[in-house]
């Protein structure tokens, strides 16, 4: 009963989900169901004075009878199939708006949660979902197929009950023998619920678990099939039989899943045909007892058996269709996860930026660790001037790229706070505070969009800004080579598109931060791909832009920190040092081991040409 309750529950939770995208549906679909439910009954009704009347020889009423029932079964008919069309077009639309709102739900999703709270996943499973459920349409052909069969029941038991009924009053053995029957189908079916719910619950359980392994076959066909980049590198390495391994216990699963799944499901369905037809036995011998009696006229037998008919179809569809719509509640419970998901981002206020002249950021007593680990920020404290060039350094693991989402407002500290010109960033919207920076990520991000719209971000350009930023960046002289130059499209899913080497890529992430107006510039490794000439001209062009736009850069390439006014030192997740390259030197012997490991490889290999080795 427990169960019942909560997949009724759940049922309720979908119903209300849907209705979301799709209010005018459900009436809509409850009066379909109900003209449909109807219509055969009416049929029946029909036939049953027919018969009647030829038995007891009145054939003149029978032309009467044929225009009122036949017309009106006509009538609901005709008027669901037209109200059918409407459904199936808006149901159709209403998927729409639901598959919008899933794939758009990442824009309202806060950074932190995106990257630390298993949203992608979530995203991920719900996609999937999406598509193995049929979404709406689907939810409404379950959802017509549960209201026409309920109703399609209580009305096949009013006329049941009617026909089991009549002359109880008359006999009192009658009333006996109806009492003892229904004890006798309610015992039956009884019985019969009870295997049928064991059936449904394992269905239930399997289910969830081909959901689970679903999703896996979802990352699979993101990650894999649909990723160029990655069907290259795993010919490049021969990765056919570990990713053929891994998928293929999951296949296989799927496979057994799959089949257990349909033999419950028959089995179900067996079970449901017994419970009708064990009813159907019982209630036919009352019947033709009462017949037998004189207490009802002969042509009832064909209510009885049309009402049986349309119920036992009814209850089969019934209970199918419970098991869909569980199972579809099941899928959409991911979509609904990810989408009321406008909880409050990092900077999450409205206050007006404070901008100024000159302005400063502040760590106050900053703490972070990422959702369920250790800390890697210990209790910074920083007074960052926006002003001329910083460089960070530190060994990898040491925070830089963490300290710079902090600054970002992109992750809350977990203890202490950050301030913009002595306001904590909180109190800002993040787009207003993000609007501030233009940043180039370690892992930036190349689109398939033309080389144009990768630097703008935009599908529109300012084609002066454009032109300079290009021609200042290097990136001119293999773009006018190119035959559609800036309007090229870069191929990362297509191998048909320009493919940009790896140092062209970081020098379109490098544009595209010079592109956007900010305040301040945010390098992280700006040059890792860049081949020696390009690098200097990079850092030289940092140096120069600085005057005007201040810069932070993170870089292993510490001689580039001769460039800096200033350098901010990280170890183990703190701020080991800050100063200008020479007053480090002198004071942190950590940076010096920094400094000189570099220079001794320079040395080493003046040594080695030395030597001729
Ligand atoms: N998304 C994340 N979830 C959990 N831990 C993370 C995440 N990103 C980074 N870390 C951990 O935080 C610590 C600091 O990482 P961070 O990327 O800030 O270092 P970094 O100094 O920028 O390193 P690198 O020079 O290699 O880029 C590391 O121990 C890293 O494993």
């Amino acid at each position: 009963m427990k169960h019942r309750k909560t997949e009724i529950r759940h049922a309720v939770g979908t119903v209300r989900f849907i209705y979301r995208f799709g209010k005018s549906l459900f009436g809509l679909t409850l009066l379909i169901s109900i003209l449909n439910a109807v219509a055969p009954l009416i049929v029946i009704l029909g036939n049953t004075q027919i018969l009647n009347q030829i038995l007891s020889n009145r054939p003149q009423s029978i032309i009467r009878i044929v225009l009122y029932f036949y017309s009106a079964a006509a009538m609901a008919y005709v008027g669901a199939a037209i109200l059918q069309r409407f459904l199936d077009i808006a149901s159709v639309r209403a998927n729409e708006r639901l598959k919008t709102a899933i794939y758009e739900a990442w824009e309202k999703i806060d950074f932190q949660q995106l990257e630390t709270q298993g949203y992608f996943s979530k995203m991920m499973k719900s996609e999937a979902s999406f598509r193995y459920s049929g979404g709406i349409p689907a939810f409404f052909t379950q959802f017509q197929n549960l209201i026409q069969s309920l109703v399609t029941i209580i009305a096949g038991l009013g006329l049941i009950g009617w026909i089991v009924m009549v002359g109880t009053t008359k006999s009192s053995r009658l009333a006996l023998i109806i009492i003892m029957s229904l004890l006798l189908i309610l015992l039956g079916e009884y019985g019969l619920v009870l295997i049928y719910q064991k059936l449904t619950h394992t269905n239930i359980k399997l289910f969830k678990y081909l959901m689970n392994l679903e999703r896996k076959m979802n990352y699979f066909l993101m990650n894999i099939v649909n990723s160029y980049e990655n069907i290259k590198a795993i010919k490049m390495w021969g990765l056919r039989e570990p990713i053929q391994n891994r998928y293929r216990t999951t296949w296989k699963s799927e496979k057994s899943a799959n089949h257990k799944l349909i033999i419950n499901d028959s089995l179900s369905q067996i079970v449901t045909a017994v419970m009708a037809s064990f009813a159907t036995l019982v209630l036919f011998i009352l019947v033709v007892f009462k017949i037998k009696e004189g207490l009802l006229p002969i042509g009832q037998l064909n209510t009885l058996f049309g009402s049986v008919v349309q119920m036992t179809n009814a209850v089969s569809v019934m209970i199918a269709t419970w098991q869909q719509f569980l199972r579809f509640q099941n899928q959409m419970q991911y979509a609904s996860d990810i989408l009321p998901s406008e909880k409050p981002t990092a900077t999450s206020g409205n206050a007006t930026l404070p901008l100024q002249t000159k302005n400063v950021i502040e760590f106050v007593h900053v703490s972070f660790a990422y959702a369920d680990g250790p800390e890697v920020l210990h209790d910074i404290s920083l007074k960052l001037d926006l002003q001329g060039a910083t460089a960070l350094v530190g060994v990898n693991g040491s925070g830089k790229s963490t300290l710079i989402k902090l600054l970002l407002g992109l992750y809350r500290p977990t203890k202490g706070k950050i301030l913009f010109n002595g306001q904590d960033i909180s109190k800002f919207t993040q787009a207003d505070y993000l609007a501030l920076f233009k940043v180039v990520f370690q892992d930036y991000a190349i689109f398939d969009f033309s080389i144009a719209q990768n630097i703008s971000a935009s599908v529109d350009q300012d084609q002066g800004r454009l032109r300079d930023i290009m021609m200042n960046n290097g990136i001119a002289e293999w773009v006018d080579r190119l035959p559609n130059h800036e309007k090229t499209a870069i191929g990362t899913y297509s191998q048909e598109d320009f493919q940009p080497s790896g140092g062209q890529r970081q020098q379109i992430a490098v544009a595209r931060a010079q592109y956007k107006h900010g305040i301040y510039q945010i390098l992280d490794e700006p040059s890792a791909a860049m081949d020696p000439i390009k690098e200097l001209r990079l850092f030289s062009k940092i140096k120069q832009v600085s005057r005007d736009t201040p810069s932070l850069f993170i870089t292993h390439r510490i001689g580039a920190v001769t460039l800096a006014n200033k350098i901010i030192l990280m170890r183990d997740g703190q701020i080991d040092g800050i100063g200008t390259k020479s007053s480090l030197l002198r004071q942190s012997a950590y940076f010096r081991e920094l400094w000189h490991s570099q220079a001794d490889m320079y040395a080493f290999d003046a040594n080695l040409n030395a030597t001729g080795e």
